[in-house]
């Protein structure tokens, strides 16, 4: 019977899966993410997560496909990354080490190491005012679009908590500048210093997740392009799951090259029947 484990990313969680696993249930990828996402009727979960061999003899890199709930394909999920390398690691029986994972056709470095599990995440397009929208009848916020592999806009409010994250989320996501893709959407605050708490919506799951990888990173890059936090150090990213994330710069393309990072644990292994 194919064998699964249920982990997460500082609250981000996936089924993840090897498809030497899912050669025993022929089935289509999208589907079986709709049925085991489900948190009803399934196992629930933010994605389904698919170790796949080396995509190519000449690449050792190891690839990973992460499906949605909704069985759309996330082209990058931080946290996922973050949840394989740690699953790599096990496998081989290392504690700490580094691998190399594909996911989406770009390559990802990942390092297993006591301070947590991290990945690198590198960021495209910056659009520092893309759109303004009125929450709630306020004043209008900007929303800035950051595409770190996956599409992103954030907008910076005095308080995450005075927020209805799943309502707003919802709306902006569907914003015709967005489309067709849309976006996922994050609400940051400045804590002060190099500390941001965000919320994240997520497209595809369609709803607030507890935390958000490459939402993280969006959400640095956004406060380093309003000066709120300084370049060239770590910033600490809080979350709705009390584990905070930490995006760190990496040395090569300043403000365009991070590394992210946290805490990643397995919940259970399970056998799917
Ligand atoms: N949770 C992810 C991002 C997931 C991407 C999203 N669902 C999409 O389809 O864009 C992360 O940790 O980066």
């Amino acid at each position: 019977m194919p064998t699964f484990d249920k982990i997460h990313g500082a609250g981000n969680d996936f089924i993840v899966v090897k498809t030497s696993d899912l050669a025993q249930v022929p089935t289509n990828w999208p589907d079986l993410a709709r049925t085991l996402c489900d948190r009803r009727t399934g196992i629930g979960a933010d994605g389904l997560v698919i170790i796949t061999a080396p995509l190519a003899p000449d690449r050792d890199a190891i690839g990973v496909t992460c499906i949605n709930p909704d069985g759309t394909t996330a082209t990058m999920c931080g946290n996922a990354l973050r949840c394989v390398a740690w699953s790599v690691a096990r496998d081989r029986g290392l504690s700490t080490g580094q691998i190399r994972l594909d996911m989406h056709g770009v390559e990802h470095h990942a390092r297993v190491a006591d301070d947590g599990v991290w990945v690198t995440v590198e960021v495209g397009k910056i659009i520092p005012y893309l759109f303004q929208a009125t929450l709630g009848g306020r004043a209008p916020i900007w929303f800035a679009s950051v595409d770190t592999g996956t599409e992103h806009v954030v907008a910076i409010v005095d308080d995450v908590e005075d927020i209805d994250v799943p309502g707003w989320g919802r709306l902006v996501r569907h914003r015709a500048n967005l489309e067709p893709k849309g976006a996922n959407v994050g609400f940051m605050q400045h804590l002060g210093g190099q500390e941001l708490t965000v919320r994240t919506y997520e497209r595809g799951v369609e709803d607030e997740t507890l935390s958000c990888g490459s939402g993280a990173v969006a959400a640095a890059v956004t406060a380093l392009k309003r000066g709120q936090v300084a370049g060239g150090k770590d910033v600490i990213v809080h979350n709705r799951s009390g584990r905070p994330l930490i995006v760190r710069p990496r040395d090569q393309r300043p403000g365009r090259a991070f590394w992210v990072g946290g805490p990643v644990t397995q919940v259970y292994q399970g056998v799917l029947s």
